[in-house]
């Protein structure tokens, strides 16, 4: 499958142009970078990229079609801040169902202890609350995930462990991955390729 941004322009409202003639392409499998300074608009092109926001003009296209507005998304985006993704007022099993019951193998896989199943959101650390979010991100039906800035909250042990499960499973998927960091270490060491923004 491919997923691609062709010439993209996006303002919010009627401000300024954040992006300007993005292109992009990412195939199955692929895992590649994208870096770029504050305020450059990588949070925004990974909203437009997961069909959260719509262009000013230009497409997102997955194997040259639309992105599906009537059924699950394939294009799943994992977000910096877990707490602002999540429903305040559900337990957190309710949330790890929402969409799809994600096997037990997977949950241990990304650390979640059985006990914060029964939690609220705000009773777990942002670390713990963000491999729900992830979890929830790889389902079966999942072709491409868009991690913005997903472990940047994480300390350097637990951000390699979450890294290496979710590429382990990418790769067994055929899971097409950007990674949105301006940790260049991290893109370094996971990423084929990187695409700068600025
Ligand atoms: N909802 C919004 N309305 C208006 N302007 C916005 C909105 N969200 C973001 N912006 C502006 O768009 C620009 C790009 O923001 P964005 O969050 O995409 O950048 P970023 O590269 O992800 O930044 P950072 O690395 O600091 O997270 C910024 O100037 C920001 O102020």
């Amino acid at each position: 499958m491919l997923l691609e941004s062709k010439n993209i322009n996006f303002r919010y409202g009627k401000g300024p142009f954040i992006i300007k003639d993005f292109t992009m392409e990412l195939n199955s499998g692929e895992i590649v970078g994208l870096s770029g300074n504050s305020g450059s608009g990588k949070t925004t092109l990974a909203r437009i990229l997961a069909g959260y926001e719509k262009p000013y003009e230009g497409h997102v296209l997955l194997d040259g079609k639309p992105l599906p507005e009537d059924r699950f998304n394939p294009v799943q985006l994992v977000f910096q801040h877990p707490e602002k993704s999540v429903n305040p007022h559900w337990k957190m099993h309710k949330t790890l169902n929402e969409g799809w019951s994600p096997e037990d193998s997977l949950i241990h896989s990304l650390g979640i202890e059985e006990e914060w199943l029964q939690r609220w959101p705000n009773e777990l650390s942002g670390g713990e609350l963000q491999r729900f979010c992830v979890t929830r991100a790889l389902s079966p039906d999942t072709k491409f995930l868009i991690a913005d800035e997903m472990t940047t909250m994480l300390d350097a042990i637990t951000q390699a462990h979450i890294w290496n499960v979710v590429i382990d499973i990418a790769k067994k998927r055929n899971i097409g991955v950007l990674v949105i960091s301006h940790e260049r270490h991290l893109i370094d060491r996971i990423c084929s390729k990187v695409i700068e923004i600025n």
